[in-house]
């Protein structure tokens, strides 16, 4: 049986969610640190407004607008602040109310009577008519204040050093009402649904879980996934006797360590069993002990064992059980062993290195977004090819890359790491991309437009 990508990316996903249904319903409190990369199980709605008051967005002077704008009233313009933009240190003196300060000085400033001055954390007294409270950034605008003049535009342009009390004055220019003030909820408001049920948390999610005031967020189980890798070949490093190296005819596994590291990148919790000789009753056997004492599995995956050869472990150790072994027209990963085994979701991938990662790439990663909401999906790019490839004909070509996008103006370009081949571990690191190949197509040319994922 031959079957495309998209045949066997939805065969996989329905394995899976029938066998994970309601599974991964419900969920667990961690401490927010804990929760990073992982997948929130309720909707969080913001227990208060944030910024929880009114504040000052620079260090300045606290006015009540109407105080400020002089006996001829505001210049039209400086009605529209920019207080995205509060770039004081670089006043532009030809748009003199970008941000919402009239910097035409002289023209209408006003003299204020200097109050208390207002750090960040006090509660402060309200603000009389006439007087300016020095404010620093972050404290709470005083009752009866609407606007902060930056200290930069008062005359003189510093906080002076007086006691309340003791008439000292400041010149101001005109400003706009809610210049430099960070309304209360202007940022999120109490009730708001700020985290939806299924995201992946970030770190700006936890940050803005620490800005509520939570101190935990209910994430969902991951699937926990049991993984084997076998062959007679290979051996574990750090398993051979001291002092002797690496006998003839053997390889070091790489499989245990690159699908482990790739499934706990994709979000999965994994169950290690290490390497499994050509032994298909002991094959058995051991997956069976796993599933009975290995505190619960979601899924099965194997590595190797599964094609062509005279002694194919795990396609001749599940002759008779309900998994198939299958071509999927893709390469690297064209083998393929998929079904169920003892009830458990069982997915066979190919003992080349590259192609099994490749087939937790294709196949269980987009499953598991899909299913749990972790991981978040590659982000897809066009970029133009550095040089001329060929892929096999029929076959879905999924070569490593170096993707480069020089100056942020520039069109990026990608180039093919190593050759098409499935050992090609040092390619595989080397790489940051991976370019597809549609199945129909044969050989592209050097500057040639293809679909690259980000890795
Ligand atoms: N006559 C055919 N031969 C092969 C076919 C085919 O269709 N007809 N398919 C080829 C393709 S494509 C692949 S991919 C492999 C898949 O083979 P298996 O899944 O049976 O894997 P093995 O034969 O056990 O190993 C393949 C290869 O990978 C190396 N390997 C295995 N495990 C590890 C490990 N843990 N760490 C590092 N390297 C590992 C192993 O030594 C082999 O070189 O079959 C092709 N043959
Ligand atoms: O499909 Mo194999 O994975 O080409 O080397």
């Amino acid at each position: 049986m031959r079957r495309t990508v998209a045949e066997h990316q939805l065969a996989v996903l329905s394995l899976l969610s029938a066998a994970w249904d309601g599974k991964f319903d419900g969920g667990t409190p961690l401490p927010l640190i804990a929760a990073l990369g992982r997948v929130a199980a309720d909707d969080v709605l913001a227990p208060l407004d944030l910024p929880p008051f009114a504040n000052s967005q620079m260090d300045g002077f606290a006015v009540n607008s109407v105080d400020v704008n002089g006996p001829d009233g505001i210049d039209p313009d400086v009605n529209n602040p920019d207080v995205n933009n509060p770039d004081v240190n670089n006043p532009d003196v030809n748009s003199p109310d970008v941000d919402g300060v009239d910097r035409a000085r002289g023209a209408h400033t006003v003299v204020l009577t200097l109050a208390a001055a207002i750090p960040a954390g006090a509660v402060p007294a309200a603000l009389l008519p006439g007087q300016a409270a020095p404010i620093m950034t972050g404290a709470m605008l005083p009752d009866g204040a609407d606007a902060v003049v930056p200290v930069e535009l008062a005359i003189p342009p510093v906080f002076p050093d007086a006691s309340p009390g003791s008439g000292q004055t400041v010149a101001l220019p005109a400003t706009a009402a809610g210049t430099f003030v960070r309304a209360a909820g202007s940022d999120v408001r109490r009730g708001e649904r700020v985290i939806k049920a299924g995201t992946r948390l970030t770190a700006g999610h936890l940050g803005l879980a620490a800005a509520l005031g939570l101190t935990t967020l209910s994430v969902r189980r991951q699937p926990r996934v049991l993984l084997l890798t076998t062959g007679d070949e290979v051996v574990l490093a750090g398993t051979l006797a001291p002092g002797t190296g690496l006998p003839a005819g053997k390889i070091y596994d790489a499989n245990s360590m690159l699908l482990q590291a790739a499934l706990l990148e994709a979000g999965a919790e994994v169950l290690p069993a290490g390497l499994v000789p050509d032994d298909p009753a002991l094959f058995l056997r051991t997956v069976r002990q796993y599933l009975a004492t290995g505190g619960g599995v979601d899924a099965i995956v194997t590595t190797g064992g599964i094609s062509a050869g005279a002694y194919e472990v795990v396609r001749q150790g599940l002759a008779g059980e309900q998994v198939d072994f299958l071509s999927v027209a893709m390469q690297p990963g064209g083998p393929q062993g998929l079904g169920t085994f003892d009830g458990v979701p069982f997915l066979g991938f190919p003992g080349n290195p590259v192609s099994g990662v490749m087939s937790v790439e294709m196949f269980l990663r987009p499953a598991l977004t899909e299913l749990i909401g972790a991981p978040r999906s590659r982000i897809k790019v066009l970029a133009s090819l550095t040089e001329a490839l060929t892929s096999p004909p029929g076959k879905h070509q999924i070569r490593r890359a170096v993707f480069e996008a020089a100056r942020p103006a520039a069109h990026p370009t990608v180039r093919p790491e190593g050759g098409p081949s499935s050992h090609l571990l040092g390619a595989l690191a080397a790489s940051n991309a991976l370019i597809h190949v549609p199945a129909e197509i044969t050989s592209l040319a050097a500057g040639a437009e293809v679909e690259v994922w980000l890795l």
